[in-house]
C-alpha cells in the first residue's frame, strides 16, 4: 500500500501534537504534566523540587516509626533485615495517578543467594557487595529486581520451587548453568573485564586452553546476556524503566533495544571506566561500546569514567562526542556521572540498636589502651590489600612507640573464589600477614588481625563506630562504600578516613579524608602516623565535611535522580526526533516520478553515489578512500536513468572536474563541479558559472594557513581546488583534529585574513575556505539556466529530486526549490508537504572569466549563453531573499511542481533541512534501481 504524502504529513502533525500535549513518551503517566519546561535542566530541576516536596510529606508520616529503633521496622541481628530490606526495594515512586513507576533493576547478582535445603526448598540470604548495598537503599519505585541467583539449578522443580521462593521477595531468576557462568562470571566478566576496567591490563590469552579462550568467553558472555534479556522481556510492562547495572551487561542494552526500541534503557557501571588506551586493547573494544551506546542513558560514579567513555567511543568507534553524550547520525546516547551513595539513616539507626552497642562494648574491651585501625574490603587484588599490611609494617617499624599502641583489623570478604588470581592472592595476603605479626607480635598481642569472613550488619557497624582510623587502599575502585558506611557510624568518635585517591569515593569524601596513593607505601605509612596523632578539632572538621556529603548523598538520591534523568532522556530524545527529517518514502518518489515527464535529479556524489565507507579514521584506509568512486551497483541503474530522454541529471560536487570526469565521463548527464561553479554536459566542454567579481585573492594566504595545519595534524591533508580549499581531518586522530580545527578556525575568523572576501564552512572532520557566495544553492539557478537552455525546454520541469550529503551551507540549494513563505509565517516546519505552488528559476549575472581568465581559458563564460537564452526576469528581490522568476517562452514558468513533485533528501546528516532522509549510498542505490525500472 502506498501513502501519500499528504498522509504523511498528517501522521507526523498527529505524533507532534501528542508529544505537545503529553510532554514526553506518548502514553507515559509518569513524565506527563501539562507545561513541562523547555529544556533539560529546566525539567530536571522541577523534577527535584517535586521529589523533595514528596520526600518531606512522607518523611512527616513515617516520622515516629522509622525514628524508633525498637519499632518493628527496626534493624534486627541479620546482616540485613530481609523484609525490610526488601520492601524498601520495592516500595515506589507514586505518579499522578496514584501508582508507582516500575523498575527493572537488572544486575549480575540478585540481592539475595539462594542456599538449596531440600528438592523444592530454599533459604535465601543476603548477598555481599556495593552495588547490592546501594540499591537496597532505593526506596522511590516498585522495583522488580532480576538476576542470577549465585548457584547452579539444572531440574525444574528445583527452578520452579526458587522462581516461586524468589517472587515473595519481588526478584526474578536468570538461571544460569555451570559451563555458562564458568565462561561468562569466572570468565569474561572477572578475568578479562574486571581487571581491565581496574587497569590491571588482559591476562594472556593462552592458545593451548582452548576450553576457555577469549572467544569462547565472549560467546558465553553475550550468551548470558541474552538470557538476561529474555527474562526482562518476558517480565517487561508497557512504561517500565529497565536500569541496567555492571560489566556483566554490556550487551543487555543492544539486546533490550533490539527487541522493543521503546523500552527505557538505562546502563550504569559501578566499576571505572578505564582510558580509551587500556579499553583499546580489548579484542571485542567496539561491539562492547555500541551495545552500550544502545541504552538511552549511560551512567557511571565520577566524571572521569564518564569521559573516558565518551573519548573512547569518539576514539574507537569515530563517533561523536558532545558535552552531553555520544551522538551517532543523529542518535544521542546521554552520558553522565551519577555518584552513588549508601541509605546512611540505617547505619545511623542501627548504632542505637542493643545488639550493635553490645558488640561496640565488647570491641572496646578487646582493644583498650590501642587506637583502632580498620579495613574492610572483598579480597580482590584492587583494593590494595597487601600495599595497606605492608604500609602499615612500614609505619611499624618507622614508630617503635606505637607498636603495642595499636591494632589493624582486616576483614577480608572472600569473593570470586574460583578464579584462580582470587586464590593466588589469598595465599600472598596470609603470608605477608603471617610475616608481619611474627615481626611484630608478643605472646598476648598481634599488631594485625586478618579475618576472612564477612561480617553480619550489626558486628559491621559496631566496628566502624570504634575505629581510630579507616584505611582504604584500593588501587582503582568504581566508588567504595566501606568508606561512606565508615563516616555514616562515626558521628561520636570523628575518626580520621585514610582514601586512596583511586578510589571513586575521593572525588566526594576527598576534602575531608586524607588522600593518598596507595602505591606509594611511604606516604601510606606517614599518613598513618598523621591519622592517629591528628588534633581533635582538626578531625571533627574533616569528619563534619564528609558526614554532611555521606548523609545527603544517599542511595535514594542517587537512583532517583538516575531514573529521572532517564526519564528525562526519552523526552529530550522526542524533541530531538521532531528536528529529524523523515525517511522519504522511496515509494511515493517512484510513483511520482513514473508520472511526470520532465525530470530533474540533482545527485551530489561524496557519500551519496560512492560506496559506504567506515568512518572511523584510525582503521580506514585511507589511500583507497581518498579516491572518491562511483558504488559499483550504481552504474547500471543511473546508465538507465541518463538515457531516459525524460530526464535530466546533474551531478553536483563539491570535488573538482578530473574526479566527475573519472567518474560519469561515459555517462550522458550534466557535471557541477566545484559545488556548481564549473559545468559541463558529457560529450561538451566545461564552462564557468562563477560569479562576476569573484575575488580569489585570499587563495595564498589560506594555502599556507593550511600548509602549516598539515604539516602538524599527522593523517590531515588538504585539497586545493579553483574555488576553495579544504582542509580534511577525518583520519587523524579525532580529538587532536578537532583541537586543531578550532585552533585554525579562529585563526581564520578572527586573524589577519578574516576581512577577506571569503565564507569558512565547517564540515564535521573538515574546514573549507571558498570565495564568498560560492555555495551548490546559488549556483544551482545558473545551471538551470543552461540547461533549459541547452536542452531547448518547451515544457516546464514537473519534477524535482534533490539528494546529496551536503554541507549545512550548501543545503541552500534544498531550499531553492521551497516555494515562496508568506513574510510573516515562521520558519519552516519540517517536514510540511507545500501546498500546490508554481517556483520559476532566477536569472542571475553571471561572470565573465575575470581574474582566473588565463587558468579558465578553455571554459565557456555561461553569461554569453544566458544573454542569448533571452529569459524574461521576473520580481527585483535579491539572490539570497527571493528567487527571481524566470519563465519559458510564452510566460510558462520553468519549474512546475505542483507542490508534491519536490523531494529533497539528505543522505546520511540527519541534521539537515531537507525534507527528507536516507541512511547511506546503499540507499540511493536502492532509490536509483526503483527510478530507472519504474
Ligand atoms: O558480585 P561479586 O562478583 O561478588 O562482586 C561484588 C560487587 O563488586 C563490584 O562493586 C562495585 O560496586 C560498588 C557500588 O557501586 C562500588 O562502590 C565498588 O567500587 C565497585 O567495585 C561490582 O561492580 C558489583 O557488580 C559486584 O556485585
Ligand atoms: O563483611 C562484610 C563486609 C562488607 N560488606 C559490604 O560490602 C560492600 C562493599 O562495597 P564497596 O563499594 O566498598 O566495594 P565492592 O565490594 O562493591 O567492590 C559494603 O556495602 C559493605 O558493607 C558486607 O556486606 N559484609
Amino acid at each position: 500500500m502506498s501513502i501519500s504524502s499528504q498522509e504523511i504529513c498528517i501522521l507526523r502533525k498527529d505524533k507532534n501534537l501528542a508529544l505537545l500535549q503529553t510532554n514526553g513518551m506518548p502514553g507515559n503517566k509518569y513524565n506527563c504534566s501539562p507545561g513541562t519546561p523547555r529544556t533539560r535542566l529546566e525539567r530536571l530541576l522541577r523534577e527535584r523540587e517535586l521529589r523533595k516536596f514528596n520526600k518531606s510529606l512522607n518523611e512527616g508520616e513515617t516520622e515516629s516509626s522509622t525514628n524508633d529503633p525498637s519499632s518493628p521496622d527496626a534493624e534486627t541481628s541479620t546482616w540485613f533485615n530481609d523484609e525490610e530490606s526488601l520492601e524498601t526495594v520495592s516500595a515506589g515512586r507514586v505518579s499522578l495517578d496514584g501508582s508507582k513507576q516500575r523498575l527493572l533493576v537488572v544486575a549480575n547478582r540478585l540481592p539475595v543467594s539462594a542456599v538449596r535445603r531440600g528438592e523444592d526448598s530454599w533459604q535465601l540470604e543476603m548477598s555481599v557487595g556495593g552495588l547490592v548495598t546501594a540499591l537496597l537503599g532505593v526506596k522511590e519505585f516498585e522495583t522488580r529486581w532480576i538476576g542470577w541467583a549465585g548457584v547452579n539449578v539444572p531440574d525444574e522443580i528445583g527452578q520452579k520451587a526458587l522462581t516461586k521462593a524468589l517472587a515473595e521477595k519481588r526478584c526474578i531468576p536468570v538461571f544460569l548453568d555451570e559451563e555458562i557462568v564458568h565462561q561468562y562470571y569466572n570468565g569474561y566478566c572477572n578475568n578479562i573485564l574486571w581487571p581491565l576496567f581496574h587497569y590491571l591490563g588482559l591476562p594472556q590469552e593462552d592458545r593451548l586452553a582452548t576450553t576457555r579462550s577469549f572467544q569462547s568467553q565472549l560467546d558465553a558472555y553475550k550468551k548470558a546476556n541474552q538470557m538476561f534479556a529474555d527474562v526482562v522481556n518476558e517480565h517487561y510492562e508497557e512504561g517500565d524503566v529497565v536500569w541496567c547495572h555492571d560489566y556483566h551487561l554490556m550487551f543487555l542494552p543492544k539486546c533490550l533495544k533490539e527487541r522493543n526500541n521503546k523500552m527505557k534503557v538505562g546502563w550504569f557501571l559501578h566499576t571505572p571506566f578505564p582510558s580509551s588506551e587500556i579499553h583499546r586493547t580489548l579484542p571485542s573494544r567496539s561491539e562492547l561500546l555500541r551495545s552500550v551506546l544502545a541504552a538511552d542513558l549511560v551512567g557511571f560514579h565520577t566524571y572521569d569514567y564518564a569521559r573516558h567513555f565518551v573519548s573512547a567511543c569518539t576514539r574507537i568507534l569515530g563517533l561523536e562526542g558532545t558535552p552531553e553524550g555520544v551522538e551517532d547520525q543523529g542518535k544521542l546516547t546521554r552520558v553522565a556521572a551519577f555518584p552513588i551513595g549508601i541509605d546512611s539513616d540505617r547505619f545511623i539507626r542501627a548504632l542505637e540498636l542493643p545488639q550493635v552497642q553490645d558488640h561496640m562494648k565488647e570491641l572496646k574491651e578487646r582493644f583498650a589502651g590501642r587506637k583502632v585501625m580498620l579495613g574492610v574490603d572483598r579480597l580482590d587484588m584492587i583494593k590494595g590489600i597487601p600495599q595497606k599490611i605492608l604500609a602499615f609494617e612500614k609505619f611499624l617499624e618507622e614508630n617503635p612507640n606505637w607498636r603495642d599502641k595499636v591494632v589493624l583489623l582486616q576483614i577480608a570478604v572472600p569473593t570470586r573464589t574460583d578464579v584462580p588470581e582470587y586464590q593466588k592472592l589469598t595465599s600472598q595476603v596470609h603470608e605477608i600477614v603471617g610475616r608481619i605479626n611474627g615481626r611484630f607480635g608478643t605472646l598476648t598481642a598481634v599488631p594485625i588481625h586478618h579475618l576472612d569472613r564477612s561480617l553480619d550488619f550489626p558486628a559491621l557497624c559496631a566496628l566502624y563506630a570504634v575505629t581510630d582510623v579507616a584505611l582504604v587502599t584500593s588501587s582503582r575502585d568504581g566508588m567504595n562504600l566501606v568508606s561512606y558506611e565508615f563516616v555514616a557510624c562515626q558521628a561520636s568518635k570523628k575518626g580520621v578516613l585514610i582514601l586512596s585517591e583511586f578510589a571513586g569515593a575521593a572525588q566526594s569524601l576527598g576534602a575531608g579524608a586524607i588522600l593518598v596513593n596507595p602505591w606509594n607505601i611511604t606516604e601510606v605509612a606517614s599518613s598513618i602516623g598523621y591519622a592517629l596523632n591528628m588534633p581533635a578539632d582538626e578531625r571533627e572538621k574533616r569528619h563534619h565535611h564528609n558526614f554532611m556529603h555521606v548523609t545527603t548523598h544517599t542511595s535514594q538520591e542517587w537512583a532517583a535522580t538516575f531514573v529521572s534523568e532517564l526519564n528525562d532522556t526519552i523526552v529530550e530524545a522526542q524533541l530531538r526526533l521532531r528536528q529529524i527529517p523523515p525517511i522519504l518514502p522511496i515509494e511515493v518518489a517512484v510513483d511520482r516520478y513514473s508520472k511526470s515527464n520532465n525530470r530533474l535529479l540533482i545527485l551530489g556524489l561524496n557519500a551519496t553515489l560512492t560506496e559506504p565507507v567506515d568512518t572511523l579514521g584510525r582503521k580506514a584506509n585511507q589511500i583507497k578512500e581518498l579516491e572518491l568512486k562511483l558504488h559499483p551497483d550504481l552504474q547500471e541503474p543511473l546508465k538507465k536513468l541518463c538515457d531516459d530522454p525524460k530526464t535530466t541529471i546533474v551531478v553536483l560536487s563539491g570535488s573538482d572536474r578530473s574526479v566527475l570526469d573519472d567518474n560519469f565521463g561515459d555517462y550522458n548527464l550534466w557535471l557541477a563541479a566545484e559545488n556548481g561553479m564549473f559545468l559541463r554536459v558529457t560529450g561538451g566542454e566545461w564552462m564557468t558559472t562563477m560569479p562576476e567579481n569573484l575575488n580569489m585573492d585570499w587563495v595564498d594566504s589560506v594555502k599556507h594557513v593550511f600548509e602549516y595545519f598539515t604539516e602538524r595534524t599527522p593523517r590531515s591533508h588538504f585539497e586545493l581546488r579553483e574555488t576553495s580549499l579544504i582542509w580534511n581531518y577525518k583520519y587523524a586522530d579525532v580529538e587532536f583534529g578537532r583541537l586543531q580545527a578550532r585552533d585554525m578556525l579562529q585563526h581564520l575568523w578572527t586573524g589577519p585574513i578574516s576581512n577577506a572576501s571569503l565564507d569558512v564552512v565547517q564540515g564535521s572532520r573538515s574546514v573549507e575556505v571558498r570565495a564568498v557566495g560560492v555555495t551548490k544553492g546559488a549556483a544551482i539557478d545558473r545551471i538551470l539556466g543552461e540547461i533549459v537552455h541547452n536542452k531547448g525546454m518547451k515544457e516546464p520541469i514537473d519534477y524535482v529530486l534533490c539528494i546529496g550529503h551536503f554541507l549545512a551551507k550548501d543545503e541552500d540549494i534544498y531550499t531553492f526549490f521551497e516555494p515562496e513563505l508568506p513574510s510573516e509565517a515562521p520558519a519552516p516546519v519540517r517536514p510540511q508537504i507545500p501546498t500546490p505552488v508554481r517556483t520559476s528559476v532566477s536569472k542571475l549575472p553571471v561572470s565573465k572569466s575575470g581574474s582566473k581568465a588565463a587558468r579558465l581559458k578553455k571554459q565557456r563564460s555561461l553569461s554569453t549563453l544566458e544573454r542569448n537564452t533571452g529569459y524574461p526576469v521576473i520580481g527585483g528581490a535579491s539572490q539570497s531573499t527571493v528567487l527571481e522568476r524566470m519563465s519559458l517562452h510564452e510566460g510558462s514558468s520553468v519549474l512546475d511542481l505542483r507542490g508534491d513533485n519536490y523531494f529533497s533528501c539528505s543522505v546520511a546528516r540527519k541534521r539537515s533541512n531537507a525534507r527528507y532522509l536516507l541512511g547511506s549510498s546503499d540507499d540511493v542505490v536502492k532509490l536509483l534501481r526503483e527510478l530507472a525500472d519504474s
